[in-house]
């Protein structure tokens, strides 16, 4: 089962076009747990110009509950990705299939998701400062996670340039 990338009730859509580019580069599935601060449907995205919507399998869940009982029926382990109290990120050990979560950019996560994950990992960064940006964050630990499980997608043949 490949990595995936899930969205908690994203809130700027810019963040979210660059997170599904990411996931089409690197051949990952994503999620998207309803309500978004912005409209979410294929069509939606088309008329963003969302050019790499056709090599992204983007899964849309209704809400949180019904996202976190699909994911437990497939045996996907949830990660969260959150600032609070975690593992550092290049400590834990991924494993093909889970599911990486990524809170809304205005609020993280309430206390029941955080609570529900089986585990927690952070990018330790200075003190002083709030977060990373989202996309930023998602493309950090991704690319640790695919590191680890040797899901990086094949190197393309050299070619002309
Ligand atoms: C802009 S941040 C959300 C900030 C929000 N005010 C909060 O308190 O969680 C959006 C998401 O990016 C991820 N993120 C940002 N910085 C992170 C870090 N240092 N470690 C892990 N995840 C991070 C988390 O998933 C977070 O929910």
């Amino acid at each position: 089962m490949p990595l995936r990338l899930a969205l908690y009730q994203p809130d700027i859509p810019q963040n979210t076009g660059t997170i599904l580019r990411l996931c089409a580069c690197m051949g990952v599935p994503a999620d998207i747990i309803e309500p978004a601060g912005f409209p979410v449907s294929d069509r939606a995205f088309r008329r963003a110009g969302m050019d790499y919507l056709d090599q992204v399998a983007i899964e849309r869940h209704v809400s949180w509950t019904q996202f976190d009982a699909w994911r437990r029926g497939r045996g996907c382990r949830l990660v969260l990705a959150t600032t609070k109290g975690a593992t550092p990120y290049t400590d834990f050990a991924f494993a093909p299939g889970d599911a990486i979560l990524l809170g809304r950019e205005s609020a993280g996560v309430p206390d029941a998701v955080h609570e529900a994950a089986d585990a927690r990992v952070v990018i330790p960064m200075r003190p002083d400062l709030r977060s990373l940006n989202i996309a930023v964050s998602a493309a950090m630990i991704l690319g640790e996670a695919l590191r680890q499980t040797g899901g990086f997608p094949p190197k393309a043949p050299e070619g002309p340039n």
